[in-house]
């Protein structure tokens, strides 16, 4: 069944056209309910699989929609100078650069413009192999190559004359200091002396109470010490044209845009109406999110450090339902659409029973329900331990159409529900049971990056200065398949990536908590 829809899917991605540096993506509004979204890139012209050639054809779409737009594309004559940013130095002392770029005899260590990475690295030999995602209905295998992140040697923006600024928008996320840091000291490697940070995400565009920033090295050295943002994060704010109003009357030329599925549909507006008004601006995306919801990547930054900072609440909900007599632990973690962070913590624990996720249904009650596997573990066991994700079991509470600043739908809290509905149960079958719950979200989301996220963030701040001298726009950066690329952004925004229900990694959190089907 998997592989089935995977090649339906992937007919979609065989068919696309765009070839544009202003590509219009029709979405007014991002809508992250719509998980069956088509991509936005996505056109009408099917690939006709018995035509000898439409391999031919097919890498040529894909090469087509994975293109990088570029500031060549409005301004064909756009002069491009030797890189300031040499990899083979160490920080240099920016003053030197401005009118003074060394010479390009020495240099090395630079990408080559058509170095590329692989977006899908198995070869499945049948429709049928776990995970299979296919082409063609016969699961041929053809190259998707990407475009690799790194340092160009040829650049398209006087250091002198960029003023860059930063703007983190949505919700907090373990990294983004680390990633604001990276970016300013990798700018101001670059010789760029303009750095500005945006208060409060797109509002700080619009809010005339409120000013930009001033960062440099000596502003940003030790913020990554803490969670949070330095500047300040929001939701909702000012529409695209405000913005880029903004971006005008500030003279800024490069903007780097830290958020998720609704910073970036923002950020490839701001592309489009830069576009429109023929300005030269970069608008680079680094993806943040702690729910891992963004396609193609590997993963994003703060996913490992939630997942790590969940281990604590899941341990307490152990010790809890383990010391008391008959008790039950459940924990609440975040995951709006997708159930990443519950699939994986409660796979690193060990010590979950039942894991929820929003994109396997379940019932909570009746013979196959959730609370009567659990009476089944009072009996057996004499405790156990739940994990929730947020958007987990939202049909089975009463729907409510609330919406966020930014237009994300507000759930009913099925955490609260369902350790509620647990206590009714055991109460109405004479069972006892010590029900504790335990909701971390926020505890999670505001702490500091953990090591691993500390060295991610670096590298993805570097490769966003990096892609926005090398002259590209409309891109955002991250792994795939443990290198670094640079996505065209309507190609990560369509619809946010979910746990696939019959996927190994699914599979082996089943096989952690032994829980049953719950429908
Ligand atoms: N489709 C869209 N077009 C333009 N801006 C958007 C769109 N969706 C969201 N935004 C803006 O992006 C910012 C962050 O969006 P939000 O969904 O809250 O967080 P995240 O980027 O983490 O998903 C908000 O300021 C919101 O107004
Ligand atoms: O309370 P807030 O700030 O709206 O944040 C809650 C949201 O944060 C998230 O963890 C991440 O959301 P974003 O990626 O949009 O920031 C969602 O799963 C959750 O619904
Ligand atoms: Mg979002």
């Amino acid at each position: 069944m998997a592989s089935i829809s995977h090649v339906i899917a992937l007919h979609g991605l065989a068919t696309s056209t765009r070839c544009s540096y202003c590509f219009n993506n029709s979405n007014p509004r991002f809508n992250a309910k719509v998980k069956a979204q088509s991509s936005a890139s996505k056109s009408t012209t099917p690939i006709d699989f018995t035509h000898p050639h439409w391999k031919n054809k097919f890498k040529a779409d894909f090469e087509d929609r994975f293109r990088l737009p570029h500031v060549t594309d409005i301004f064909p004559d756009a002069a491009s100078m030797p890189s300031t940013f040499c990899p083979k130095m160490r920080t240099p002392r920016t003053s030197d650069f401005p009118g003074n770029y060394p010479l390009d005899d020495d240099w090395h260590g630079y990408i080559n413009d058509n170095d590329r990475v692989l977006l899908k690295t198995i070869y499945y030999s049948s429709p049928t192999s776990a995970g299979a995602e296919c082409i063609d209905p016969n699961c041929n295998w053809v190259e998707q190559w990407i475009h690799r992140a790194g340092p160009r040697q040829k650049i398209y923006f006087k250091p002198e004359e960029v003023k860059a600024a930063i703007v983190t928008c949505g919700g907090l996320c373990p990294g983004l200091n680390d990633v604001i840091r990276q970016i300013v000291l990798t700018l101001e490697i670059y010789g760029v002396t303009k750095i500005v940070g945006i208060p409060f995400g797109y509002r700080g565009f619009s809010d005339k109470e409120l000013t930009e920033v001033p960062l440099s090295r000596k502003v940003v050295q030790n913020i990554h010490l803490s969670g949070g943002s330095l500047l300040g994060v929001s939701r909702g704010g000012p529409g695209v044209s405000e913005i880029v109003d903004g971006l005008e009357e500030r003279g800024i030329n490069m903007l780097f845009v830290l958020g998720g599925n609704g910073t970036h549909a923002g950020a490839n507006a701001i592309h489009n109406e830069c576009c429109k008004r023929r300005l030269k601006i970069s608008v680079i995306g680094v993806p943040k999110t702690i729910d891992n919801d963004i396609l193609l990547m590997d993963k994003t930054f703060g996913f490992d450090t939630a997942v790590e900072e969940a281990q604590r609440a899941i341990n307490s909900a152990y010790i809890e339902a383990h010391s008391a007599y008959h008790g039950i632990g459940i924990v609440k973690l975040m995951g709006r659409d997708s159930g990443f962070i519950a699939m994986h913590a409660s796979l690193a624990s060990g010590q979950i029973d039942i894991c929820l996720i929003p994109e396997v249904p379940f019932n909570l009650h009746g013979p196959r329900g959730v609370l009567s596997y659990l009476k089944y573990l009072i009996e057996t066991k004499g405790s156990a331990v739940v994990c929730v994700a947020e958007g987990a079991g939202q049909n089975l509470l009463q729907k409510t159409n609330a919406t966020d600043a930014s237009g994300n739908a507000v759930y009913r809290d099925i955490g609260v529900y369902t350790q509620q509905e647990t206590k009714k149960y055991f109460r109405e079958i004479g069972v006892h049971a010590d029900v504790k719950y335990i909701d971390p979200t926020y505890m999670i989301r505001a702490c500091r990056a953990n090591a691993s996220d500390g060295i991610f963030c670096t590298v993805l701040g570097q490769n966003a200065v990096h892609g926005a001298f090398a002259g590209y726009s409309d891109i955002t950066v991250g792994t795939c398949n443990t290198h670094y690329a640079y996505f065209p952004i309507p190609e990560v925004i369509s619809h946010p990536k979910l746990v696939d229900p019959n996927s190994r990694m699914w599979h082996r959190c089943l096989t952690s908590t032994g829980q049953p089907d719950f429908i």
